[in-house]
């Protein structure tokens, strides 16, 4: 089962370059959530800070009862082994096959025999649907597949965390479709707590439980999926609905006039909200929610159209019928 991980306070600079500062919110046990923010606002950095990879110049990550940058090298090398990380480009060695590259962690942090390696290595290549390509150099696989490798190298050890960097940068969208449902579909089995970079704004609109937005030095907003699909935030509302009108502008950032003359102004309506990813084996994860759940208890109208599949079938009236025991929801 996956942990929660709280951040307080985080503050990141890179000499007088503020990245951001003051960021505090918690990431749910065992539910996707997803990270965006427009180029530059510190997304990897703020992964980098999660895992220890890079410090804060003040804050806590907590996760369970360690605070990530306040550890002792022996213990922040056995706290990364929680978690599974999937870097922009795969981060694979380029001279190892896939096997090599894969079975790498679980040489190099368990002492587990070779024929144990092998069960766990098949198994999690079989499971990213990469039974069959063992052999093959990184060099010789498309960049959907070194993503996919990376993906379950990331995931040899069991982690309780699972954070991926962009995991979709450079797919065609079938792909993206596929690496979306292949995260749905291990958070269901595995119930990991997993953090998503992304930029693709179809992923972050079915995928994740939680969204996030980075923009100006600080989080603008992390909350469910629900909330920040229909939030008439200024810029939230332009990120998530991809528009130009907004805060958020071409070139670092608007000046302070400019950005006070939109905030008045009044806000296009959201998009429909669309059904989120279900597992492929028709089960719930246990982070998912009801569609509507969160627009109810907040009193707020979803957006006209919201939660009706390519189908024509509109999950908001139809959940329990379509989630009764032993029915397949899809
Ligand atoms: N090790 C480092 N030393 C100095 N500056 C750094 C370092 N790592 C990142 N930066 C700077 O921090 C800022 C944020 O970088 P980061 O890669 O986290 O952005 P991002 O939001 O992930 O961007 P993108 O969406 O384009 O991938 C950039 O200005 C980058 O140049």
């Amino acid at each position: 089962m996956g942990v929660e991980i709280r951040v307080e306070g985080l503050k990141k600079s890179f000499g007088r370059q503020v990245i951001w500062e003051d960021v505090s919110f918690t990431i749910p046990a065992g539910e996707i959530s997803a990270l965006l923010g427009p180029s530059g606002t510190g997304k990897s950095v703020f992964l980098k800070n999660l895992v220890g990879l890079l410090r804060p110049d003040r804050g806590h990550v907590w996760v369970g009862d360690g605070d990530v940058p306040h550890l002792r090298e022996n213990e922040l090398y056995s706290m990364r082994r929680k978690f599974g990380v999937l870097f922009q480009d795969g981060a694979l060695f380029g001279s190892m096959n896939l096997y090599d590259n894969i079975a790498f962690p679980l040489r190099e942090h368990t002492r587990k025999g070779e024929a144990e390696i092998r069960r766990i290595v098949l198994e999690k290549m079989d499971m990213v649907g990469l039974g069959g390509a063992e052999s093959k150099l990184p060099g010789e696989i498309s960049g959907g597949m070194k993503k996919r490798a990376g993906l379950a190298r990331a995931l040899v050890l069991d982690p309780e965390i699972i954070l991926a960097d962009e995991p979709d940068s450079g797919l065609d969208p079938v792909r993206t479709s596929y690496l979306n449902q292949l995260f749905v579909d291990l958070n269901a089995e595995m119930g990991a707590t997993f953090l998503i970079v992304t930029h693709d704004i179809g992923t972050a609109r079915v995928l994740p439980d939680n969204l996030g937005l980075l923009f100006r030095r600080g989080l603008v907003m992390f909350g469910p999926r629900e909330m920040i699909l229909s939030s008439t935030h200024p810029a939230v509302n332009q990120f998530f609905n991809a528009r130009r009108q907004g805060p958020i502008g071409m070139a670092e950032e608007k000046d302070q006039a400019e950005v006070e003359s939109e905030g008045d102004a009044p806000q296009a309506m959201p998009a429909p909200i669309p059904p989120q990813l279900m597992p492929t084996n028709g089960s719930l994860r246990p982070g998912m929610k009801r569609p509507g759940v969160w627009l109810r208890e907040h009193q707020v109208k979803p957006p006209p159209g919201s939660f009706i599949d390519d189908n024509g079938r509109n999950w908001l009236t139809e959940w329990d019928q379509l989630t009764r025991a032993g029915e397949r929801p899809q």
